[in-house]
């Protein structure tokens, strides 16, 4: 018997409603199997909370979530707190804390009516992205100088330690070779010739342990245009905290938008537990109305099976989101459909059980 440990962050805006989903997924994947058991604690956590209590989490937060084996996390932020104290107190303290230095996001075409890219299907549009999640960009290393004044300064400085970029493209490479696919690094040397200059170092350094895999290396703006003009050319892509911030985005309105994004922030020695969330935020916009797609927090449920090496259920789960997709009204209004968030989780559960 396989127990699994979660706490669960449903944090803000359609984080709850989203969530709320995924963990039905879940208790029915229990229920269908005898082998496997989840807990689910639940913190309240988020801008809510802030409000009320002028934190975003507690100050032992850390310490009682390193007990977990895995954080399933909504979206945080909302009007009201100022965006980057949101991201700061909670999530990346988190993903930083907890030196979750992999975020895998997965850019997959579920189904050929869900790109806006004319022509593609399944076998067009299907790469991972590696994102580097623990420093570079997101770093947090600067100051605000003079406030106000004439003479105002503002740095936001970029880190990217030896250790960090080795390890992510390190990581990057051996998830290749594993999966006998080809490995793009994106970057920018050329105009950030102190950070993206070593990051390309890196990779050919590190490649020559790698002789059997086959590389690319682009600068992200024509990255960018290749994500669009030819994502075939993509199979395992390994980029900076930022870079790959912005470009799954852009993935995700590849292949259905935000409702389908899925995210995994992964420690991969697995000395603190890893945090599986969608790539989405908390979406003001239509928070509290039922409108959110939960599929996007239900793939990272699968991806969270994935990491506790239940590989078979991870690839269930995405089995039946192929399926449902086919059902164009089951779906919610992102993709074309008139279901509730709800609705959508209640008819995934069905599937799941008559699988
Ligand atoms: N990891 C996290 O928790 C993240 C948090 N944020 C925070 O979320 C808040 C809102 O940020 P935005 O820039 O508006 O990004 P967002 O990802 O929340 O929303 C962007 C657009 O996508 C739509 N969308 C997102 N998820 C959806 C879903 N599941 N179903 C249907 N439509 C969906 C929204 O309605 C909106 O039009 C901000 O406070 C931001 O800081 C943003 C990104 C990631
Ligand atoms: C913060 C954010 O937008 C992300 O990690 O995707
Ligand atoms: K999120
Ligand atoms: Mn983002």
């Amino acid at each position: 018997m396989k127990e699994i440990n979660i706490a669960v962050i449903p944090g803000d805006g359609i984080g709850p409603e989203v969530i709320g989903e995924g963990i039905k997924i879940l208790k029915a994947i229990e229920e269908k199997d005898p082998e496997i058991s989840f807990s689910f604690t639940e913190f309240p956590w988020g801008c809510e909370y802030y409000l009320q209590q002028g934190k975003m989490m507690d100050a032992d937060g850390i310490d009682r979530l390193a007990k977990f084996d895995a954080i399933y996390l909504g979206a945080v932020g909302y009007p009201g707190v100022p965006d980057h104290i949101s991201l700061w107190d909670l999530l990346l303290k988190i993903r930083k804390s907890f030196d979750q230095y992999v975020n895998l996001r997965p850019i997959t075409l579920l189904h050929p009516e869900l790109t806006p890219l004319k022509g593609k299907s399944g076998s067009d549009i299907d790469f991972l992205v590696i994102r580097e999640n623990s420093e570079g960009e997101y770093a947090g290393a600067g100051d605000w100088l003079y406030k106000g004044k004439p003479e105002e300064v503002v740095l936001q400085t970029g880190v990217f330690s030896r250790k960090g970029t080795e390890r992510i493209i390190r990581y990057a490479y051996e998830e290749a070779r594993k999966s006998n696919r080809t490995l793009t690094s994106i970057s920018k040397g050329n105009a950030l010739q102190y950070s993206m200059v070593f990051w390309d170092e890196v990779f050919e350094e590190v490649g020559r342990e790698y002789p059997d895999v086959e590389t690319y290396s682009y600068l992200v703006d024509a990255a960018s245009l290749y994500f669009v003009t030819d994502p075939e050319r993509f199979e395992v892509v390994v980029t900076s905290n930022l870079f790959g911030d912005i470009l799954t985005d852009l993935g995700a309105a590849l292949t259905g938008g935000l409702g389908l994004a899925a995210g995994a922030n992964i420690n991969p020695e697995r000395k603190y537990p890893s945090m599986f969330e969608p790539i989405h935020g908390s979406a003001p916009d239509i928070a509290g109305k039922g409108l959110a797609n939960p599929l996007a927090s239900i793939w990272s449920a699968s991806q969270m099976l994935d990491f506790f090496g239940e590989e078979e259920w991870g690839r269930t789960v995405l089995d039946i989101m192929r399926d449902l997709l086919k059902e164009p009204e089951l779906l919610t209004p992102d993709l074309g459909g008139k279901a509730t968030t709800q609705e959508v989780g209640d008819r995934f559960a069905d599937m799941l059980k008559r699988k």
